[in-house]
């Protein structure tokens, strides 16, 4: 089943041609990688599937329904952490998570938790700027959502916390369900990846599944991405 169709979709901000012609889907039980540099127009294409903003052109598709207020209820999106307040306990996050969101699921959410080292006790004012990341990622994937969206989720955190990042992503995947995750950090996150499409300025420059990549070029997705990029 395809969880995601996304057809000829385009977005143009006044002059700035964001995005072209985005041909993309997303079947069940899959973990796609949206690759590309700065300003490529990888947010652009998750704000359009989390429905905050609107595309110029063309057509999307989620578990066949389009973009709206039925979307938002079968997506997640990884929001920035400055949402929560500094007042808060970690517990009360949770609790503000699962009043707001029917599919949030309190007990994945405890394993995710523990899994990255977070204390339920803490208060959001007390947390450094990657543990924030982690407790923002941990409440996205702690949904039950057929689609879940990451923008950049291994920005800003270390090596030790990429790799709890990593585990925690693959820890709440449910076959049932799709992962749309951007990054520049290829090396990092090809591991997990089970598709790949290369946005470069506003198009789609290359995709696959990321094994036939490998195989075919003879070369690791990061070396590919620096091939597409830099040459
Ligand atoms: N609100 C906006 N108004 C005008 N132009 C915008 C707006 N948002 C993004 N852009 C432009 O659209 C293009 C794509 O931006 P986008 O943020 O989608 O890229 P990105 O690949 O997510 O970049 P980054 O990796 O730096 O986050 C850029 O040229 C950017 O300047």
């Amino acid at each position: 089943m395809e969880i995601l169709i996304a057809e000829s979709v385009g977005k143009k901000y006044f002059k700035k041609q964001a995005l072209e012609e985005i041909n993309l889907n997303i079947e069940q039980g899959k973990i796609v990688g949206l690759l590309g540099p700065n300003g490529s127009g990888k947010t652009t294409f998750l704000k359009i599937i989390a429905g905050l903003i609107r595309p110029s052109t063309g057509k999307i598709k989620i578990c066949n329904r389009i973009i709206g207020q039925g979307t938002k209820e079968i997506v997640a999106y990884l929001p920035d952490s400055d949402f929560l307040y500094a007042w808060m306990k970690i517990s009360e996050a949770k609790k503000v998570y699962s009043d707001f969101f029917m599919d949030f699921n309190e007990n994945k959410f405890d394993e995710i938790l523990n899994f990255m080292n977070l204390d339920q006790k803490m208060r959001v004012k007390e947390l450094s700027k990657g543990m924030k990341e982690k407790l923002a990622l941990a409440l996205t994937l702690a949904r039950d959502a057929r689609l879940t969206i990451l923008d950049e989720p291994l920005n800003g955190v270390d090596p030790v916390a990429r790799e709890q990042i990593l585990g925690a992503i693959l820890k709440g995947f449910h076959p049932e369900n799709a992962i749309l995750i951007t990054s520049h950090l290829i090396n990092e996150i090809e591991g997990i990846l089970d598709e790949a499409y290369f946005l470069k300025e506003g198009k789609i420059e290359f995709s696959g599944v990321t094994e036939d990549i490998r195989n075919e070029k003879n070369m690791t997705l990061d070396e590919v991405y620096r091939e597409v990029f830099v040459c």
